[in-house]
């Protein structure tokens, strides 16, 4: 039956590139220690280095690629419940088939996470895009990997007792006892936001013709490009960044997605509580972004026990604005380990705007103050990469919302009109674009 299966997929697979790894040495022993005192052991691929790391796992089946890359899986060691991960191999990051747009092809320039535990890795892979093997891959950017462990019995134990610290310990390190408890490293007390967010302002698309302020706090490369490809002039800036100094300049404000603990965020909410009081134009915030924008508005956010990771969450939506209509299930897909707290009565102005099927916690506000203001903020990801795009025209409504905005302050009619009905083709702006200043 294994063979038969086989010859399909190898049939399949015709004229695509297919890649067996030779593995010249025989895998060096690894050992995943969970800080509650369990210990796994099976063999290392990618990077021969031990590290430490906040462990969570992924229900998502496909989309290793853009799950590693994504800034949002800093510090943390990802644990797939896929079984077989590398399958499909790793495509070059610049490949250049429509995301010159914002530099990578991939979610970021780099795999984000610190670790990836995997059942079984597949060292033969076959896509027309593969360029290398996950674990020539893992190896390049120093990530390491172990391979060969029950991932349904640790994903079992981190769904019961919540998201755990965790060391993967390669090689000589592997056979050592496991760290005292107070030797784990835990990424969440460092302000991992700082770490992925851009330095200096960046633009991509310059002559788009609705400006947008994406303020960055680890944005995932495809909330650009969803940007960029309807049309948007990019301005990404420094996730603290105040945006008040310069917001008249722009006709939306955007809030993206990024690691760790929202609480290191103040700053930057505090600085959005001004914006929301004093400027009118829209305000879209993805999952860190949605989170800030609940700060701002006066809810709290709460540690989940082992947060939302995959591509299949159902969110009930439980008010209609734009494409979203009140009593649907969309499918989304997910990285958080944070929710904001679904409180009665809500702070005034803002009502819960979606709710996870699963477990009821909020996926998402939106603000109720009449015309001239939409504020949303959603938990899950519209732009997926990976998983589905039951959502993903957000980022049509919110541009459309801007240009409204721009229509209002006295822009020809028509012009803006043609630009917001048509969808644009995909044009290829130019490349990222480091600025001395916001402009
Ligand atoms: N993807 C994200 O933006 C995640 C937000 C936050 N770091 C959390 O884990 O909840």
């Amino acid at each position: 039956m294994l063979f038969r299966n086989f010859t399909r997929i190898s049939r399949l697979s015709r004229g695509f590139a297919t890649h067996a790894t030779s593995t010249p040495t025989p895998p060096l022993p690894a050992t995943l220690h969970l800080k509650t005192g369990q210990s796994f052991h099976g063999r290392s691929f990618g990077a021969p280095k031990s590290i430490f790391g906040e462990t969570v796992f992924s229900t998502s089946i496909t989309s290793y690629t853009e799950s590693m890359t994504d800034p949002s899986y800093r510090g943390q060691i990802l644990v797939f419940t896929t079984p077989l991960i590398g399958n499909y191999g790793v495509p070059s990051n610049t490949t250049p088939i429509d995301s010159n747009d914002v530099g990578v092809y991939l979610e970021s320039e780099r795999i984000q996470c610190s670790a990836v535990v995997v059942a079984d890795v597949a060292e033969k892979f076959s896509h027309y895009l593969a360029a290398e093997s996950l674990s020539q891959w893992c190896q390049r950017h120093g990530v390491p990997g172990i391979t060969g462990v029950d991932t349904r019995a640790i994903t079992t134990l981190l769904r019961d007792q919540g998201t755990t610290l965790g060391r993967l310990a390669i090689g000589s390190d592997a056979a050592k006892p496991a760290p005292a408890a107070h030797e784990y490293w835990d990424p969440t007390t460092e302000n991992l936001v700082d770490q992925a967010s851009t330095k200096t302002p960046i633009v991509l698309n310059p002559t788009g013709d609705v400006k947008i302020a994406v303020l960055d706090f680890g944005a995932k490369a495809n909330i650009l490009r969803s940007l960029v490809r309807r049309g948007a002039s990019v301005t990404v800036l420094p996730w603290n960044y105040d945006f008040n100094k310069v917001r008249d300049q722009y006709d939306g404000l955007f809030l993206s997605n990024g690691p760790g603990d929202p609480s290191h965020c103040m700053e930057a909410a505090m600085n959005l509580r001004k914006t929301l009081k004093e400027w009118s134009k829209p305000v879209f915030g993805i999952c860190m972004g949605h989170q800030v924008i609940g700060i701002a508005a006066g809810l709290d956010a709460y540690r989940m026990t082992f947060g939302n990771r995959g591509h299949n969450q159902p969110v009930l939506a439980l008010a209609s604005s734009g494409s979203i209509k009140a009593g649907r299930v969309y499918v989304t897909s997910q990285n958080h380990q944070y929710a904001l707290k679904l409180q009665d009565p809500f702070p005034e102005g803002w009502e819960p705007f979606f709710i996870n099927c699963n477990d009821s916690s909020i996926e998402g506000i939106k603000s109720t103050v009449g015309s001239g203001k939409s504020v949303w903020g959603v938990q899950f990801h519209p732009e997926s990469a990976g998983g589905p795009l039951d959502t993903i025209e957000m980022f049509t409504d919110f541009l459309a919302e801007c240009r409204a905005h721009k229509l209002q302050a006295g822009i020809p009619k028509r012009d803006v009109m043609d630009t917001a009905k048509v969808e644009p083709a995909f044009k290829r702006p130019q490349a990222a674009q480091p600025i001395a200043a916001a402009a």
